[in-house]
């Protein structure tokens, strides 16, 4: 009987872990033994050299061995639902960054950290914030300017454990990526180039749905007109549009107005206007509001609390709250959140350390945006086995995966988050259903109302039975429904 107790414990357990509730069909079966037999195989090499194992390593020294592992070929393929979790200018590639980068007018300028980056309609219209020069003649002088370049787009070096050494510098060094691609993103036929290309590497990275935060920054262009936080999100909407009509199996996308949270009250005021505005123009557009920034050193949302409860009942909340590992202070946000009524919580991370916070966030079905790579190179943790989302999963808590920033770490698209995610947060024998739990999740978490969310759904399950028949026939196995009895 001991070892029926001990039978009984371990089943108890699985049942409570995320996707435990969810019948695979007999397709699906087929297709959960291939992904079972690569994943194995990678946990199998790993626990003969740990040090080998994927989510055991920096993401800047683990990504070129993932772009081979056959797990992460399948989750690239995998239909993933939506993408909750991600800031307007840090999503594109490197690569697409690193193209604009080629356009005329674009000037440069070199102040103490940063490499700002501007267009101007020739050498007499710069303006004098910086003392810029041409990019063009940049490239041309500079022998290792392309690398130079890169250095300015990008957190990733060949040892981020020496070039970072706690989190406050590598925030500082993140911020200034931020700083240095903001105005170059902020020209207009840029900015909506840019914001194109963020749907199409979703799209190709297999995502239907996005919501993304936003800081709605200054948009210009070369006549010198600068377009109003308003008509930014206008700009938004005409892009969206324009890559519906081009991908039309793209479901479409929401923005959570999401500026910083470095600021004093009357700012605050300000962005509730702006709220209001948009959300009256663009009602369908405007999923709710956030703030942002380095959670340790800004304003926490205590600083807030009679402007956002005046718009508690109008606005949905996504806030990001309890990025940060101390514990005491920081960490408090999740308790406002929660108060607050948040839809979901940003990363979350502190939340284990409140288990009265858990407890009331679970409830209230409060879903938490985990983000393994940005907290990962933002320094909150090195083994992402040890990251808190591996116990939320386990108990069952609505989780989704995000992407956060890719851009700055040279990732794209969700599917390096959701190989880390699987490889880290389930156990050995977590399988296709927590695949298929954290796509459906991302949908039924989404701020989506339910008439739309049940459409996406279905949509998502059409690509879904897809997905399985494609992973079969790739693989060579011969599908055929087992006859019944009746059949014989
Ligand atoms: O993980 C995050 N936590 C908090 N703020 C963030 C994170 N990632 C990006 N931003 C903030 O979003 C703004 C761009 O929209 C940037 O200012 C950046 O500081
Ligand atoms: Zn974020």
């Amino acid at each position: 009987s001991y070892w029926d107790d001990r039978e009984k414990f371990i089943r108890k357990e699985k049942s409570r872990e995320l996707g435990a509730d969810l019948v695979l069909n007999e397709k699906e079966e087929k297709v959960n033994e291939i992904l079972m037999n690569y994943k194995l195989r990678e946990l199998d090499e790993g626990m003969l050299n740990p040090a080998g194992y994927l989510p055991a390593q920096h993401f800047f020294h683990s990504k070129k061995a993932m772009d081979k592992s056959k797990v992460f070929n399948l989750i690239q393929k995998l239909p993933k639902g939506a993408s909750l979790h991600s800031h307007d200018t840090g999503i594109a590639s490197e690569e697409f960054l690193l193209s604009l980068t080629h356009k005329e007018n674009l000037y440069g300028c070199e102040r103490g950290q940063n490499f700002l980056l501007k267009f101007f309609k020739d050498n007499s219209s710069l303006d004098n914030s910086c003392q810029w020069k041409s990019l063009k003649k940049m490239r041309a002088q500079r022998k290792d300017f392309e690398e130079f370049l890169r250095g300015k787009l990008s957190l990733v070096v060949a040892d981020p454990m020496v070039k970072y050494p706690d989190l406050n510098s590598v925030w500082r060094a993140f911020i200034n990526l931020f700083r240095n691609v903001g105005n170059m993103i902020g020209y207009k036929p840029v900015f909506q180039e840019y914001f194109y290309q963020v749907l199409k590497e979703l799209h190709e990275d297999n995502v239907m749905y996005m919501e993304m935060r936003g800081l709605l920054p200054e948009v210009y262009d070369l006549d010198g007109k600068i377009y109003s936080p308003e008509e930014v999100v206008g700009l938004y909407v005409e892009t969206l549009e324009h890559f519906k009509h081009d991908y039309p199996s793209f479901y479409g996308a929401k923005l959570i107005y999401a500026p910083s949270r470095h600021v004093d009250n009357s700012t605050v005021d300000n962005y509730l206007k702006i709220l209001k505005n948009i959300q009256k123009l663009y009602p369908d557009f405007i999923a709710g509001f956030d703030l942002v920034g380095q959670e340790d050193l800004g304003k926490p949302l205590s600083e807030f609390i009679p402007q956002l409860l005046e718009i508690k009942d109008q606005t949905k909340f996504f806030f990001h709250a309890g990025e940060t590992n101390w514990e005491g202070e920081t960490d408090l946000n999740l308790i406002d959140a929660v108060l607050l009524n948040t839809t979901r919580i940003g990363h979350g991370y502190a939340i284990l350390k409140h288990p009265e916070v858990y407890r009331a966030a679970k409830k209230n079905r409060i879903a938490i945006e985990v983000s393994p790579i940005s907290n990962q190179v933002l320094k909150l943790v090195d083994d992402l086995r040890n990251h808190p989302a591996a116990i939320l999963v386990a108990d069952g808590y609505p989780v989704v995966i995000c992407c956060d920033d890719p851009s700055f770490w040279g990732a794209k698209g969700l599917s390096y988050d959701w190989y880390y995610a699987f490889m880290s947060f389930g156990s050995r024998d977590s399988d296709l259903k927590l695949l298929k739990q954290l796509a459906i999740n991302s949908i039924a978490y989404s701020s989506l109302d339910l008439v739309d969310n049940s459409d996406l759904l279905t949509k998502w399950q059409l690509s879904w039975n897809t997905f399985i028949d494609d992973v079969l026939k790739e693989h060579g196995v011969m599908y055929s429904k087992p006859r019944s009895i009746v059949d014989v």
